[in-house]
């Protein structure tokens, strides 16, 4: 029970593609979540995420590129006061709950952090708890590979498992045990349950780290250590040091300060694509190099009906059913604009082979017809 009237505030996290964005489509919907603003941080220069949230109302708010637990924190801390200051002097309708959906790769402890340990924020915010999605097909390898993706489970009120109903028993059985290690006391939840798909999930009670394993109080304490005063101003240096990740002077659009070989980059294309060239480009990049390609996520102006833009998700080697929009979500922009995090994958890789399958010659690189012609191509595999 409230005993005073600050604003609670959700973290909504998981590991790249997980769901996490699906799920606050389905909170969105209900009809509780009227009076709350929604935070979105996306990595890269080209931001897709917010076309794709679905709210009726302009609560929803846009952080810049850059990671959530990195550069970008600072931002979030004035976003809140901004917010706060906009409720009080009645420029915005009063506000009853905040989501913040953060990047797939965020460490959630500077996040949590920035919430609970900043005096202007707490006065007015409570963090009310941290919601977690995981991807139940590649969610066991995921927790193996990243450390974010363990702590985002760690410090979990609610772990949502997603993708259920694509995920072998066997692997959901062993993914369980894996989150039970984790996070023995987390409630554990399908995201397809009706509960998952509530008001309730974001409503957990004020934040407690004793509930969890002893590594969350401690994550916590090191960001509080790091964000004393004598550390940093996050206000007066935009590059602030980060000794935490051991990776100061990073630019802010730059992944590289979670892991030096992950990437994220961009692609932007004028001219509708052909749907042949786009599904033999997205088919080369999955089974070739899957495992590489962490996220992709993509609005596509395919040539057969450019009025209606194609959407498509790939997490690793999994790419979802492409959907259709009924419209281009700002009918003055109507570019094809790709997002990709990469693991070892080369942007410039990338990019040429792009262009190869547009037909686009570049200087020093094949084309598609150099390709085909190619003596050792693999025969019947026309590119
Ligand atoms: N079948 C199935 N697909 C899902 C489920 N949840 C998400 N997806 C699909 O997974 C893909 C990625 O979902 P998002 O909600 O965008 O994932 P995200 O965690 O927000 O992704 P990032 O913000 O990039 O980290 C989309 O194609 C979704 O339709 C689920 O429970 N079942």
């Amino acid at each position: 029970m409230r005993i005073h009237d600050k604003i609670p505030v959700t973290i909504l996290t998981g590991f790249l593609g997980a769901g996490k964005s699906t799920l606050l489509n389905r909170v969105l919907k209900d009809p509780a979540m009227k009076d709350a603003a929604v935070i979105i941080n996306e990595f890269g220069d080209v931001g897709i995420d917010h076309l794709l949230v679905e709210s009726s109302g302009d609560a929803i708010i846009e952080l810049s590129d850059g990671c959530l637990c990195c550069t970008v924190r600072g931002e979030l801390v004035d976003t809140l006061a901004n917010l706060m200051d906009a409720v009080q002097t009645g420029r915005v309708k009063p506000v009853k709950r905040v989501v913040i959906e953060t990047t797939g790769l965020a460490d959630p402890a500077p996040v949590m952090q920035a919430i609970m340990g900043n005096p202007v924020i707490a006065t007015n915010f409570e963090l009310d708890g941290v919601v977690t999605v995981i991807d139940a097909v590649n969610g066991l390898q995921t927790l193996d590979n990243h450390e974010e993706a363990r702590k985002q489970a760690a410090v979990a009120d609610r772990l949502i498992v997603s993708k259920r109903s694509m995920a072998i028993a066997e692997l959901l059985s062993a993914l369980k045990t894996r989150l039970r290690q984790l996070n023995p006391r987390a409630a554990l939840l399908d995201a397809d349950s009706a509960q998952a798909g509530s008001v309730e999930i974001l409503v957990n009670g004020l934040y407690d780290p004793a509930a969890k394993i002893a590594d969350v109080s401690r994550w916590l304490r090191d960001e509080d250590e790091h964000d004393a005063p004598h550390h940093h101003d996050h206000h007066q240096h935009a590059h602030h040091d980060h000794d935490h990740h051991d990776h100061d002077h990073q630019d802010p659009h730059d992944v590289n300060r979670h892991d030096t070989s992950i990437q994220s980059f961009s692609i932007v294309e004028d001219k509708p694509i052909e749907p042949m060239a786009l599904e033999m480009f997205i088919d080369l990049l999955r089974s070739a190099h899957g495992e590489k390609l962490l996220r992709m996520k993509a609005i596509i102006a395919v040539s057969d009906r450019p009025e209606r833009p194609l959407v498509l998700h790939g997490v690793q080697n999994i790419f979802h059913p492409p959907m259709r929009l009924p419209a281009w979500p700002d009918p003055a922009d109507r570019r094809t604009r790709m997002v990709l995090i990469t693991k070892d994958l080369p942007e410039d890789f990338v990019k040429t082979l792009f262009d190869a399958f547009l037909g686009k010659p570049r200087i020093d690189t094949p084309d598609r017809t150099a390709l085909n012609d190619n003596p050792l191509a693999i025969p019947g595999m026309k590119i």
